[in-house]
């Protein structure tokens, strides 16, 4: 048994993440013991796995749908884009370097030995791995030294399915030219299609499927309905709205909504930290750049971010800094994460993330940032408002606290993290507000302090609600792919030579 399969897209955001979770979920409902896997993530949304090591928060969601816990073989390369058009190279959960586009690509082979290390692994001691590809695999300019894509399948002996996106429109001519442009080597992986984020009539579609079948030799596997308000933590899209269905979802408990103004930092990381709080019936998530957009706001978050630094210089840039100054003074509500918490410092030393050496922070909060060298991984758990509040860290800089109350402390009361001076508070620990107790602790402080008659709903259950989507996308292949296609693919591996047909004119520059 071939025990793999490839998940590619004609386009990033086309599905991938989604489709690659569904079938995880779809398999360990049947009792498969299956692990996600891709080789390389370019993305600012990570999680830190119980052993400390840094992955893609997308392969950590799809570690969930497979019931299984994330480990670092599961996202050997994780790619962090900085300020300076520079990422950090995250190599099996740790930073090994920070590199420009070009030194990455001298890189990739490399990095390519240790994804296949990594994905051998994985076969060897799960029944299946579901991989998920990056952007398209037909990026001609970048397959001689693709490790995520065609250069992991043809390594890996992995058959590939391609996911469309139809709400884009252009999707057969996606799909027909993304198999044109691979070498015939290439094009023998590709077994089939997923139509993805269909709204239309499906009677209407039908003969558009048995077209693509006909002309390039591969079946439509599956065509996937969209998922209204289909929350997941795995995009990179910043799309609040899709965060919640507002329409459906339950309203207020109280007489009043509670606005949370979240600052839209460029370099923002960890997003995620705010779908729990849009998760609350009455609480209305927006994104902010603007003072003026901060000025009805009950709770103004500044998140996390790749480049403190340089989203501090922004955020003075865009004018920002007198009005929170302004909201503190007049006891208004500011929460601060991680990178966020650090800039209400007095002062931040860093010589290593922009290498600016001493910059003044908003001097908010009696603490002082200084970056090390060492990025600080870690899953904390610890106390607030006497609820148990489980977090994650993924820094370098290190606030060190002279003063105010500790935000969050260990079992006899003593400050673990954190820091609080009036009404602004902060915390290095990403994922504290997935707590539910917590959160509605906050959220009745924060309504208090503005004012506002908002009650948090008693009942909502973060990671409930976060189960309920990874069955959606179980639900999503069961009802809607061909399961016995596709576990045929899995069984059956890359298909022998000669079934399927080659499409002209391949790859540019080979030999098919
Ligand atoms: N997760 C974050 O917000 C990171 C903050 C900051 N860039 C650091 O590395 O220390």
């Amino acid at each position: 048994m071939s025990n793999a399969l490839l998940v590619a897209g004609t386009t990033s955001d086309a599905g991938k993440s989604v489709v690659t979770a569904g079938i995880c979920r779809w398999l360990a409902r049947q009792g498969v013991r299956v692990a996600p896997f891709k080789a390389q993530n370019m993305s600012l949304n990570s999680f830190v796995t119980a052993d400390g090591a840094e992955i893609g928060r997308a392969q950590a969601m799809q570690a969930q749908a497979a019931r299984v816990e994330p480990e670092a073989a599961m996202n050997p390369v994780l790619l962090k884009p900085g300020a300076d058009g520079r990422s950090q190279v995250v190599l099996l959960g740790r930073p090994v370097a920070e590199v420009g586009a070009l030194d990455y690509r001298e890189r990739k082979p490399v990095l390519l030995e240790r994804a296949l290390e990594c994905l051998a692994d994985l076969r060897r001691r799960y029944d299946v791995v579901v991989c998920e590809g990056a952007g398209s695999p037909a990026e001609i300019n970048l397959r001689d030294r693709d490790i995520a894509n065609m250069g992991l399948a043809t390594a890996a002996a992995l058959p590939v399915v391609v996911v469309g996106d139809i709400d884009r429109g252009g999707v057969f001519a996606a799909m027909y030219g993304t198999l044109a442009l691979l070498s015939a080597e290439d094009q023998r992986h590709v077994a089939g299609w997923f139509v993805n984020k269909f709204r239309g009539d499906a009677r209407l579609l039908a003969p558009g499927l048995e077209m693509l079948h006909e002309l390039t030799g591969r079946p439509v596997l599956g065509t996937l309905p969209m998922l209204p308000g289909l929350w997941l933590d795995a995009e990179d899209s910043l799309d609040l709205s899709t965060v919640v269905d507002r329409v459906d979802g339950p309203g207020p408990l109280g007489a009043d909504v509670l606005r949370v103004a979240v600052v839209r930092f460029p370099r923002l990381s960890n997003f995620t930290d705010l779908d729990a709080l849009a998760q609350e019936p009455g609480v209305l998530v927006r994104w902010a750049t603007r003072p003026e957009e901060l000025a009805d706001a009950d709770l103004v978050v500044l998140p996390g971010t790749r480049a403190t630094v340089a989203d501090l210089a922004w955020l003075r840039e865009r004018g920002l800094e007198p009005a929170l100054k302004a909201r503190a003074a007049a006891g208004l509500p500011i929460l601060g994460v991680c990178g966020g918490y650090q800039m209400l410092a007095r002062s931040i030393e860093d010589e290593v993330e922009s290498k600016a050496g001493l910059v003044g922070g908003l001097g908010l909060l009696p603490t002082d940032v200084r970056f090390g060298a060492e990025k600080v991984l870690a899953r904390p758990v610890g106390e607030a408002y006497g609820q148990r509040v489980e977090g994650y860290e993924i820094h370098h800089g290190v606030v060190s606290v002279e003063g105010g109350e500790p935000f969050i402390s260990d079992d006899d009361g003593q400050g673990l993290d954190g820091c609080r001076v009036g009404s602004v508070w902060g915390t290095t620990w990403h994922g504290a507000l997935e707590n539910d107790g917590f959160r509605r602790e906050l959220l009745c402080e924060v309504a208090e302090l503005a004012g506002r008659a908002f009650v948090p709903a008693p009942d909502t259950s973060f990671a409930a609600a976060r189960e309920a989507r990874l069955d959606r996308l179980g639900d999503l292949i069961e009802e809607h792919a061909d399961t016995d296609a596709l576990w045929k693919l899995i069984e059956g591996g890359v298909p022998a030579a000669g079934t399927l047909p080659f499409l002209p004119p391949g790859a540019p520059g080979s030999d098919a």
